[in-house]
Formats: structure tokens, C-alpha cells, sequence
């Protein structure tokens, strides 16, 4: 059974939320809500806390402090709550098992187990159902893993980078069944991922941490109506306010600034444009002091 969770619920509400490890805090006062029905873009550099965070939502790390709630439970580290489905990074199967009895042992492990969708996602990604998981490809695999992650019919769905190893068809089409899923059965997909253009054409909400902090949090088209690219000479002023001024990167000709700002701005030898997902984020990975929430 699809998910049926109502339009305008949150998904993930998290307060102060942190997380030590021996070495440090790896995530510290993170307080989000992510709404349902969203498909939101985990985005951050290497180490900013994308994987402890899914790994704390998912209920596989206990908090060191703060609270979350995750589709209305409160995980504690002592197991996945229920409609929550997470594709960690290493995307662990069984490698002695077949494609068959993978999905065979997700449907005796899932009440909601949809076996003719886990089964019809694999035919579609051409992997034979009778072949081992040890003598399938990287990108076949994770096609696999995905059957499993969706075929339990989650409400919310957290991947980890799933998209690594996949060529750029079978990219695609990952990509756009996650998009079907979340707006035909309203499912929340939390997805992380480098590829910062990739995640622009299906994301519509962004989350991005730094250094173990929540930086932007909000919805993309209000993220990229409340920014502008602004294209001038070297050494011009600035025609925005300076602390609007997100990232002021030098071009092989003139400049390029990512500043705050929504009206049209009018000055001589300046062009601006509206940016897109991977121009917000790069600014705000780039300053990595700044905390944004739209
Ligand atoms: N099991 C662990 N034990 C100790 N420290 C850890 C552990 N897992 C992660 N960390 C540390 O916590 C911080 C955040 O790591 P995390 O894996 O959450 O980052 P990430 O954003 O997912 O990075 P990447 O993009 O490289 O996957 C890093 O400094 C990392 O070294």
C-alpha cells in the first residue's frame, strides 16, 4: 500500500539536534522541520554531517542531544521507525542471495511490501531476477537496493548518494522515479548528493549543512526568487547591500556575486540572473558561516 500521509504534515522535526562522537560533534543544534510530500536535497561538503543526520532520522544512531520526530515516532537509535526506508552509502545486500530472495526476504521483513513494484523497478533496470547479488555491477546493485528501499512503500525515504554508481540513463531514471513517487503516493525523499545539477531538476527543497550545522534550509524556488547572480566588472562596487553578499568569485572576465537579493538591480556594466540550486549552494558551501532558513 502506498503511503497516504496527509498533504501539509511535516515529515522530520528535529530540535537541537546533536550528535558526538569520540572525536567531536559530527552534527550540533539542528533544528529543521521537513514537510511532506517533498523531494528535499541533502546537500554539504565531505564531513558536514549528511550521513550521521540520515543515520539519526533513521534511527540507527542514538542523539547525544536534542529531539527529533520522524513521521510522528521518535527514533532513539534502537531501530528504523516504521514507514521510514534508508539506503545507506555501501548499500548493504546479501552478496550469496539472489535478486529473487533479496526482494523475497524484504517482503517477509515489510508489512507494506509491494512485491509486483520492487519486482517491476529490477525488469526495468534489466537486472535478472535469478542472477547473485556478488556477480552483479556496482550500478546493478544499487538498482536493486533501490527495489528494496521503495518496494516498502516508505513514507519517508532517505539515500544516501544512491546515485554514485549509476550511468547517466540509469541516473535518470532513478531520478524520475523518485519524483513519481513522491508526488503520485506523497512520500517525503531525503536524497544527498554531490551533483548539485542533478538534484535541481527534481528537488524542490533544499537542506544544507556545514561543518555539523544546518546552513539553507527552505524551498528551492523561494531560495532561487530570493537570490541573484550578479555579473560585473573586477573592480566595481557591489550593487547590493555588502551584507546581502553571499560569494564574490573572480572570472576570467569581471566577477560574479551571489548576494540576497529579489528586486531588479540597475547599474551601469552589471547583469544579474536568477541562479539555479548548484550557484546557491556553492555560495553557501563556499562562506560556510552563514545560516539561511526561506
Ligand atoms: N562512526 C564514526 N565515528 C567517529 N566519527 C565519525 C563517525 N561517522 C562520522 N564521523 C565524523 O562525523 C563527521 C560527519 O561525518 P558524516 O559521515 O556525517 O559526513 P557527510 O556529510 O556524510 O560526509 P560525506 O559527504 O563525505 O559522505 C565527520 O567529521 C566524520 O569524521
Amino acid at each position: 500500500m502506498p503511503s497516504t500521509d496527509p498533504p501539509g504534515h511535516v515529515a522530520v522535526n528535529a530540535r537541537e539536534l546533536g550528535k558526538r562522537y569520540r572525536r567531536g560533534w559530527a552534527l550540533r543544534h539542528c533544528s529543521v522541520q521537513l514537510p511532506g510530500a517533498r523531494m528535499v536535497a541533502l546537500v554539504g561538503h565531505n564531513g558536514a554531517g549528511k550521513s550521521t543526520l540520515m543515520g539519526l532520522l533513521a534511527g540507527l544512531l542514538a542523539p547525544s542531544e536534542g529531539a527529533v520526530e520522524v513521521l510522528g515516532q521518535r527514533p532513539t537509535g534502537a531501530g528504523v521507525p516504521v514507514g521510514v526506508s534508508y539506503l545507506a552509502q555501501g548499500k548493504p545486500l546479501y552478496p550469496g542471495l539472489t535478486v529473487a530472495e533479496t526482494l523475497r526476504l524484504g517482503a517477509r521483513t515489510n508489512p507494506r511490501w509491494d512485491q509486483g513494484y520492487a519486482e517491476r523497478l529490477v525488469r526495468e533496470a534489466a537486472v535478472p531476477l535469478e542472477a547473485k547479488i556478488r556477480h552483479l555491477s556496482g550500478g546493478q546493485r544499487t538498482r536493486v537496493a533501490l527495489a528494496l528501499v521503495l518496494g516498502k512503500r516508505p513514507g519517508l525515504l532517505m539515500l544516501d548518494e544512491p546515485l554514485a554508481d549509476l550511468d547517466p540513463v540509469a541516473r535518470q531514471a532513478t531520478l524520475r522515479t523518485l519524483r513519481e513517487e513522491s508526488r503520485q503516493n506523497g512520500i517525503t525523499v531525503l536524497l544527498s548528493s554531490h551533483v548539485l545539477g542533478e538534484l535541481d531538476e527534481v528537488c524542490d527543497h533544499l537542506l544544507l549543512l556545514g561543518r555539523g550545522k544546518v546552513r539553507v534550509a527552505g524551498d528551492i524556488g523561494a531560495l532561487k526568487a530570493g537570490h541573484r547572480i550578479l555579473r560585473g566588472p573586477v573592480h566595481a562596487t557591489v550593487p547590493v547591500r555588502a551584507e546581502d553578499v553571499i560569494d564574490d568569485v573572480a572570472l576570467p572576465q569581471g566577477r560574479a556575486v551571489v548576494a540576497r537579493h529579489r528586486e531588479p538591480v540597475r547599474a551601469p556594466g552589471w547583469h544579474e540572473q536568477e541562479p539555479q540550486l548548484k550557484d546557491i549552494a556553492l555560495a553557501y558551501m563556499r562562506r560556510d558561516d552563514m545560516e539561511v532558513e526561506v
